[in-house]
């Protein structure tokens, strides 16, 4: 069922030439000349939605008419803690729709209780989305019916239908190429017997069933659903199963750039061979918007938060009093849950660090965190002299503060492209998921930080912190900011992102897909 042999694979490859036939043979299909209509629909939860919808800005840029397809809980969210309806008033042919995630609205959607979207999603969700695509309500006098469908790489579904009606089929997966290229070989590691290996003792071992990775990947830096005793474990089982759909699509978008990522990119290209890599989003957008600013009397671009979460803007005026790259930001995303254990062993090893830390701590991140407890006075005192907490930040201007330093995270992927765009060293303390991969590259391959993977004790974070911000603080600036003029430069004018955003679009709007 999956391509995991070479024979497979071709079968696969000349399957997606056949998609790609039939997708050319569908050039002049509007009669009206009307542009090309893009749905983009997004996996319900907050680094999926941010990344999309940053394409979905750059492609109304372009003048595409887009639609957003947002769950109903978050999009409510959005309506109450951003000014997302203002930001688009600037492109006539956006809209947003909203359809139901299945799951009632007091789901606390994170910790290991975010896989229940992916039953939800499949049993309620999905008969909505084919009646979206087929009613025609989508469409009217001066928007053609959807053209072209970029769905969420862990929306298998959503290529599917696409494709039985046939309209053009994209796939946009926000993880890493790296990750991605691993979990594109998870039948080769079951095959191989490494997978699954829970159990096993030796974390350390080396893995050797992924391309490209043999010197470095150790099972620890395995996606986190490879920790399980058995691969039908749910977790492990929907993230093959949508993985390995993702030829099924006419084409792959990610947010990544080739600098970064590409010796991991021709791996995939291998099984995905039509590739848009058009990253690091935020940045390419930020580039695109100032670009048209000041080439037409557009006014300013407003602040473009897609937050869940009511950002607190206060740590800025704090941030604004602090020395250059002398505070560690602390952020772990919109999914991860502490044991109480957990967080007080950070706390202890950032106040220890003696360094200045502005901590987000997500309301619904610590398990029991209401229950009575006393706080210890020294982390009190340390706290009230140094540190700054927060629910939510306004992540990506945080980011490139002058008196940010170093960033402790969970190595989300939009977390650590921010991280590299704003030249900032990271230790990464990875949750589940892509994390556990992206960390491993951020230390071993990108060497743009530390990787704390398995380890939460203060001893251990307040060596890293001083390891980061002080001892070897040269050493990582230097990487740091190599790498962030690299993503710089990529998403300018003639760059490999910049490039393949102008490929797209005008693939897009010709209504075909053509390879480079
Ligand atoms: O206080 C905060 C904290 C975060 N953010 C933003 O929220 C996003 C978080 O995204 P990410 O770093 O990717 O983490 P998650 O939200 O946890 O993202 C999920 O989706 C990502 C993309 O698929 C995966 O890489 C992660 O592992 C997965 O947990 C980023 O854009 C941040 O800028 C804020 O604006 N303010
Ligand atoms: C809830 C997680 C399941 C898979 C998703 C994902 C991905 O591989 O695309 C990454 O992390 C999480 O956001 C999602």
């Amino acid at each position: 069922m999956y391509p995991s042999t070479s024979a497979s694979i071709d079968a696969a490859i000349s399957h997606r030439k056949v998609a790609l036939q039939r997708v050319k043979a569908r050039g002049q299909m509007d009669q009206r000349g009307l542009p090309a209509h893009v749905l983009i629909f997004p996996f319900p939860v907050q680094g999926h939605v941010n990344s999309m919808l940053k394409l979905a800005e750059l492609l109304s840029l372009s003048g595409l008419h887009v639609t957003f397809l947002n769950s109903d809980y978050n999009h409510r969210r959005l309506l109450d803690y951003t000014n997302i309806q203002a930001r688009f008033t600037r492109y006539p042919d956006f809209r947003f729709e909203t359809i139901s995630d299945g799951l009632p609205a007091d789901h606390p959607r994170s910790g290991g209780r975010v896989m229940e979207l992916f039953d939800s999603l499949e049993a309620i969700t999905k008969p909505h989305f084919r009646e979206m695509l087929t009613s025609g309500r989508l469409s009217s006098d001066t928007r053609t019916p959807v053209t072209c469908v970029i769905a969420d790489g862990v929306l298998s579904f959503a290529i599917d239908i696409a494709n039985e009606i046939g309209i053009m089929s994209i796939v946009f997966r926000t993880i890493s190429a790296c990750c991605l290229w691993t979990e594109l070989c998870f039948p080769q590691l079951i095959e191989a017997g490494e997978v699954p290996f829970k159990g096993k003792e030796d974390m350390d071992q080396l893995v050797t069933s992924v391309a490209g990775m043999e010197g470095f990947l150790r099972r620890r830096d395995l996606p986190g659903f490879c920790r399980v005793d058995d691969v039908s474990d749910q977790g492990f089982d929907v993230v093959m199963t949508e993985t390995q759909k993702t030829s099924r699509a006419d084409a792959l978008i990610l947010n990544t750039f080739e600098e970064l990522e590409g010796p991991i990119l021709s791996h995939i290209r291998s099984r995905c061979p039509i590739l848009y890599t058009l990253g690091p989003l935020h940045a390419h957008l930020k580039t695109r918007l100032v670009a048209e600013t000041t080439s037409s009397s557009s006014p300013s671009p407003t602040q473009s938060s897609s937050s869940l979460w009511k950002e607190d803007r206060s740590c800025m005026t704090w941030l604004d009093a602090r020395p250059s790259k002398s505070v560690i930001y602390v952020s772990f995303g919109s999914i991860t849950v502490f044991t109480r254990d957990q967080f007080m062993e950070f706390w202890y090893g950032l106040v220890n660090s003696k360094k200045s830390f502005l901590w987000v701590i997500r309301p619904d991140s610590v398990a029991g965190k209401d229950e009575e407890s006393d706080i210890p006075a020294e982390l009190s005192k340390g706290t009230k002299e140094r540190g700054y907490m927060v629910d939510w930040a306004p992540q990506e201007e945080v980011l490139v503060h002058p008196a940010i330093g170093g960033f402790l995270t969970h190595s989300g992927w939009n977390s650590t492209l921010e991280s590299i765009v704003a030249g900032v060293p990271m230790i990464c303390w990875p949750y589940f998921s892509d994390q556990q991969v992206n960390s491993r590259f951020v230390s071993e391959v990108w060497k743009l930080g530390l990787d704390m993977k398995d380890t939460c004790d203060r001893g251990t974070v307040e060596k890293m912190v001083n390891d980061l911000m002080e001892v070897r603080q040269d050493e990582f600036n230097r990487s740091a900011d190599m790498m962030a003029k690299l993503a710089r430069k990529c998403v300018s004018e003639g760059g490999s992102s910049y490039l393949n955003l102008d490929r797209l679009i005008d693939d897009i709007r010709q209504r075909r897909i053509a390879e480079d």
